[in-house]
């Protein structure tokens, strides 16, 4: 069956659409996001537990790290956390840490303590093992609040990037992964993307942040994008494991940060749906 090139949007509940022109206005919209729930999970608890990916996330934070933000933050409640991460020691060019440390971390003043990056010491199934006991270990002390539905940790936001085959953090279509019910971190040793041996959250705990940003840019994406937010199922191209459709906070708010490229297979009828709403 043709896909469709358009198609009418309504958000579902507790999800946004913000469409912009270029990645630069992505930047300044996701830094004033960023900045709003900080304060607001800073306010209310104390503390602003925040999942980064890698990639090409880093990109998008640039202007978090200049003024107003990096003045008026409270940047010693922050505490930093990885989505997933690749298996390669923490100075290798492909590690999360490493972009992250060079595009964010250097420029904002994080406590170093609070930086909680994936062991690049050990096998992968030991460094998902690590991480996540790490994780309950401040779920316990409520630095990283808890669901209270399923009793998983409740970040506060989690900043996911889409890839063109719609995986998210090192979720990838049709992986076992995305069947774990009970796992907090898990690793993978068969990613399509390289390096094969990866270590990532799973779905229950993307799911129960009470904030989760996905982003998405380019051309490549608008199919992706289309897949994971059309509300139709019909069609063999319509996969139910496509990982960014199975993003749906259980008890949070979804905001797609998407370019007009990434968006141009939902523009429709309902266009009132892409106007850029402010959070
Ligand atoms: O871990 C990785 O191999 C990449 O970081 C990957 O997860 C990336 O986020 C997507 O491929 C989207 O990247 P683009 O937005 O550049 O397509």
């Amino acid at each position: 069956m043709e896909m469709e090139t358009s198609v009418t949007y309504e958000p579902k509940r507790n999800s946004e659409i913000r469409v912009f022109e270029s990645s630069d206005e992505i930047s300044t919209d996701l830094a004033e996001y960023i900045s709003q729930v900080s304060e607001i999970s800073v306010k209310e608890r104390g503390f602003f537990a925040i999942a980064l990916s890698g990639g090409p996330l880093v990109n998008f934070l640039g202007k978090l790290c200049e003024a107003p933000y990096n003045k008026t933050l409270d940047w010693s409640k922050w505490y930093i956390f990885w989505s997933d991460e690749r298996a390669v020691a923490k100075n290798h060019v492909e590690s999360n840490y490493k972009l992250t440390k060079e595009g964010f971390l250097s420029k904002v003043p994080i406590l170093n303590g609070h930086v909680y990056s994936i062991n690049d010491n050990a096998t992968v199934e030991d460094a998902a093992t690590d991480y996540e006991f790490v994780i309950r270990q401040l779920v316990k002390v409520r630095t990283i609040g808890v669901s209270e539905s399923n009793d998983c940790p409740k970040f506060d936001l989690i900043l996911l990037n889409m890839g063109s085959d719609g995986h998210v953090a090192s979720l990838f279509p049709n992986h076992p992964a995305l069947e774990l019910k009970d796992d907090w971190v898990t690793y993978i040793t068969d990613s399509p993307q390289t390096p094969p041996e990866r270590i990532t959250f799973t779905l229950p705990v993307i799911n129960s942040a009470s904030n989760i940003a996905i982003l998405a840019t380019g051309d490549d994406k608008a199919k992706a994008v289309h897949l994971a937010i059309s509300d139709s199922t019909e069609g063999p191209e319509t996969p139910a494991s496509l990982p960014a459709r199975m993003v749906q906070p259980t008890d949070g708010k979804l905001v797609w940060f998407l370019d007009k490229a990434a968006a141009s297979s939902l523009e429709g009828k309902n266009d009132a749906s892409f106007e850029h709403h402010e959070y």
